[in-house]
Formats: C-alpha cells, structure tokens, sequence
C-alpha cells in the first residue's frame, strides 16, 4: 500500500485510537489508503482475540476490501447494507470545520457512499493532513467519454484538471467503477460548499473528492498520542 504524508506511527496511533471506538456487533465502514488500513488492521486483531463478536465491515475499494479479507473481517456488500455504525476513514486534507478532501487513493467515490452513510464518521489522519483550508487538487471521479467537456467546466469554474495517470502503467488511472480521475487545482479552496454544489451539478462527473460537513470527529495521531477534533 502506497504511503502518504507523515509517519506510520502517527498514522497508527490515530487507526488504533478509533478502532478502539467500534463496539460488537457494529457495521464497520472501512476506509482506503494507508491510515485506515492500521484501523482494518487492528480491528482484524481485535475479531481475533473475541473482543468484537458479530462486526461486520464494508469495504470502500478493491484495496480495502482485500485487506478486510487477509485480515479476516465477515464483509458486506456495500449494496445489501441499509446502516452502518461507525466509518472510519483516512483524507488528504482536513481544514478547520472538519470538512476534506478525499481521493488520494481513486476511491472516492464509493468512500463517500459508505462515509455519508455512517452514523458516526470519524477521519484518521496524521498532522500533515490538517490545514486551515483545503488547500490541495480536487480528484474529480469523471465518466471517461465525459473529460474533456468536464475538464472545460472545471476551468470555468476556475480550476485546472489534469487527468490522474498511473505509476506502473502507460495510460490512466482507472477506479474501481471503471472511471477516469482528474485532479483539479482550485488553489485553496475558501468556500467548499459552494465549489461541492457546482462540481455535484457537473455532468459527467461520478464523484469529487470534497466531503463538506461529513466528518464526526478527526482523530490526528501527533508524536505521542492523539488530537481529537468534533465537528
Ligand atoms: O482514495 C483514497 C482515500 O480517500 C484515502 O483515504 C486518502 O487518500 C488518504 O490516504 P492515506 O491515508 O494513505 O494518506
């Protein structure tokens, strides 16, 4: 799994701190990217030792949903879940209201279907994630016969979209839904509501990677333990 930002053990602690918050027989949300994963991780351990009898997870990619299957977690198919307790997910940047954005990973999309779905959100970071405002490309989720009109209207709407390509491959990043990304620099985003509604109204756009008013709670691991925001 590809790492981000700051260190593993700020990471960890965040994870672990809000697996400790899941309760037996929950429906977990399982976020992507690599903080959640020392959440998928722990609770894996947790399922183990007997201490979460009846947790089921639901996974938000590919990824995740591997690693809740090494890590021996019942699933659920993201389409048979009518609640889900408790999501907790990573982001790449959490500004001060608690508002993200999210995508890092291409798996927006469906993160924010489980996410938003939650009755409780709780985002794990580390420090290099916070920031006063979301000040860091938009990944917009787009149907591929669909980019070059949505990449017009990103620009209109004053940003810059440029198509995410992969590491290891010639060609494009592809999402788990068989769509293309374009990350989209508005500068520091001051007004995320307002840029979400006019992305959301987007033809052709799948999904962006704002997620305006959703996080209950951040947990931020720091050197030696961890910040807890409420939203
Ligand atoms: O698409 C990926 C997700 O939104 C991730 O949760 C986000 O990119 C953060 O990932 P990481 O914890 O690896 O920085």
């Amino acid at each position: 799994m590809k790492t981000t930002g700051g260190s593993d053990d700020q990471k960890r602690r965040a994870a672990e701190r809000a697996a400790d918050l899941v309760s037996a027989g929950e429906t977990v949300g399982l976020g992507t990217g690599s903080t959640a994963a020392f959440a998928v991780r722990a609770l894996g351990r947790k399922l183990e030792s007997g201490e979460l009898d009846g947790v089921r997870g639901v996974a938000t990619s590919f990824a995740s949903r591997q690693l809740a299957r090494d890590s021996e977690i019942p699933l659920l198919d993201l389409d048979e879940v009518e609640t889900i307790d408790i999501a907790i997910d990573g982001a790449d940047r959490v500004d001060s209201d608690g508002n993200l954005i999210k995508g890092g990973g291409a798996a927006h999309a469906r993160e924010k279907v489980v996410d938003a779905a939650a009755d409780r959100f709780v985002v794990v970071a580390d420090p290099s994630k916070v920031a006063e405002t979301l000040d860091r490309a938009v990944p917009l989720e787009v149907l591929p016969a669909a980019r070059t009109l949505v990449s017009g209207r990103v620009a209109d709407l004053g940003g810059d979209p440029v198509l995410r390509t992969a590491e290891r491959k010639d060609g494009p990043v592809v999402t788990d839904n068989g769509n293309l990304v374009l990350d989209c620099d508005f500068g520091a985003v001051e007004d995320p509501e307002s840029l979400a509604d006019d992305l959301s109204a987007t033809p052709g756009v799948v999904e962006h990677g704002l997620f305006v008013g959703l996080a209950d709670e951040a947990y931020v691991g720091t050197e030696d333990g961890v910040d807890v925001r409420t939203y």
